[in-house]
């Protein structure tokens, strides 16, 4: 886990955020046990920000992975996955393993995304 935090708090220094001057770190691993890292990126047309977590998401996707295991997520002050990137997770690991921690490596939560997003709307919810 020491090295999923250190993936995401390198990550974190590549963030684009010149708007909010907020720095989100995210690291993925993977069922195979590779780590995906990604940064927030910001830009002037506000909303088309990418949050951290869905960027690190992204590309182990689109690498050709889709079981994760855990996600560490690294901000100045432990902040946890929006509720955009909470629903986005959901659709692959409902069960994911949560580490939150901040930029001294200090770990404020190690929770699940099923406690912090229950009653998820699913690939079931679809179901007629
Ligand atoms: O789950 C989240 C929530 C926010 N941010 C980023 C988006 C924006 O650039 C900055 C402030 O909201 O934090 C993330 O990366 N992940
Ligand atoms: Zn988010």
């Amino acid at each position: 886990m020491r090295e999923l935090i250190a993936a995401a708090t390198e990550a974190r220094l590549r963030a684009y955020a010149p708007y909010s001057d907020f720095l989100v770190g995210a690291a993925l691993l993977t069922s195979s046990g590779k780590i995906y890292a990604g940064c927030n990126i910001e830009n002037s047309s506000y909303s088309l920000t990418c949050c951290a977590e869905r960027v690190a998401t992204a590309s182990a996707i689109a690498d050709g992975h889709q079981n994760f295991e855990a996600l560490a997520v690294v901000s100045v002050n432990g902040s946890y996955p929006c509720g955009a990137c909470r629903q986005f997770l959901n659709e692959f690991t409902p069960d994911l393993l949560i580490i939150i921690a901040d930029t001294h490596g200090k770990i404020s939560a190690e929770t699940t995304l099923s406690a912090l997003y229950p009653s998820a709307f699913s690939p079931d919810s679809l179901e007629p």
